[in-house]
């Protein structure tokens, strides 16, 4: 059952149409992606739903209430954004109460739901120290408590990881994703990262110009994207059109279509069989020379030229696998039902 309900939202500034009549239910509880290239509206949605943005026509409800005509207090939203803003002369702690503070609550029912909400970021040693005492993690870390100690009915999260660095940004996925499951919280975060997307969201809705092109797990959007703004936009895949995979695998689609690099198998290299496994039915096998290798973390990336294409492909990074040098002739293996044809 949809919890937060966009209908036919639309925004103009000036003469520019930003938002396109968006359509998006979300559920309690979920963790919602928007996903898309810079400048395609992503931001403007968040601040129409936060009310920060008045929608051009359209309609927003959450829960069994109708929001967009409400000022954003009276909301009950939260929202981080990517640069925290602290109180730089206040405590952790009397950053979290402030919020509570403005509410009337007794003191003791103030200092019981900061104590609970520092333990679930991890923060309680850190709570009599001020902000600059504070790494970029920590800092981004009180930011969301201080969002969710209000126990907001929805935490808008904008952008909120990508002021820190790489290793912080990926422990803080982690610990934030732990965080949203903990509390329960409906939550709707931005980002420009494929990577943050799929890890992080129960749904990602992937934005182009102002419209949603697709809304799907990210299993769906990853395996299945059916246009080709998301299959281009989502992972590394080998995007082809229709005359390149029948060149390549004699076989002919109705439209272009995607082969993901870890669905191209090495069978043999310079003739000698690559696998101990029999090829099952319905395998494609197709020559081509290694001219490029580099190594991704778990994965080494080649480039295979074959029939005349530049194919990516993907082999686990196993320290005792060979890596295939440039110039290797080799023969690789796809199964035909890795060959996604994309829709539209
Ligand atoms: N206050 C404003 N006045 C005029 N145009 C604006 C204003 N705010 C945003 N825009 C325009 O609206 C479009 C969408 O902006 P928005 O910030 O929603 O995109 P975004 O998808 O969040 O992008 P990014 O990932 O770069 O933050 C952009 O073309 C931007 O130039």
């Amino acid at each position: 059952m949809s919890y937060l309900t966009i209908a036919n939202v639309s925004a103009t500034y000036g003469a520019m149409t930003i938002l396109d009549g968006i359509e998006l239910s979300i559920g309690q509880g979920e963790m919602h992606i928007l996903l898309g290239p810079s400048g395609c509206g992503k931001t403007t949605l968040l601040r129409s739903i936060a009310g920060l943005t008045a929608p051009s026509g359209g309609e927003i409800r959450l829960g069994d209430r109708r929001i967009d005509n409400l000022p954003p207090k009276e909301r009950g939203i939260a929202m981080v954004f990517q640069h925290y803003a602290l109180f730089p002369n206040m405590t952790v702690r009397q950053n979290l109460a402030f919020g509570l503070e403005q509410k009337r609550l007794s003191r003791a029912e103030v200092a019981r739901k900061v104590d609970a909400t520092l333990a679930m970021v991890a923060l309680e040693q850190r709570a009599d120290m001020r902000p600059h005492q504070l790494s970029g993690g920590q800092r981004q870390r009180v930011a969301l408590a201080r969002a969710l100690v209000l126990e907001p009915a929805l935490l808008l999260l904008d952008e909120p990881l990508s002021a820190l660095d790489a290793q912080i940004r990926k422990r803080l996925r982690d610990e934030l994703k732990r965080i949203q499951r903990e509390s329960g919280l409906t939550s709707i975060l931005v980002t420009h990262d494929q990577d943050e997307a799929l890890t992080l969201g129960d749904r990602v809705s992937v934005m182009n110009a102002g419209r949603i092109a697709q809304t799907g797990t990210p299993r769906e959007i990853y395996h299945r994207p059916d246009s080709l703004f998301v299959a281009g936009f989502i992972g590394d895949g080998n995007l082809l059109t229709p005359d390149e995979i029948e060149r390549l695998t004699g076989i002919r689609t109705s439209g272009s279509a995607i082969i993901q690099p870890q669905d191209l198998r090495f069978e043999s290299v310079n003739g000698a069989t690559a696998t101990m496994a029999p090829a099952p039915d319905g395998e494609i096998h197709v020559q081509g020379v290694v001219t490029d290798v580099s190594l991704s973390g778990p994965t080494i990336r080649y480039l295979v030229e074959a029939k005349g294409l530049t194919l990516k492909v993907e082999a686990p990074n196993r320290y005792d696998s060979a890596e295939l040098s440039t110039g290797t002739t080799v023969r690789l293996a796809l199964r035909k039902g890795d060959i996604h044809v994309v829709p539209n």
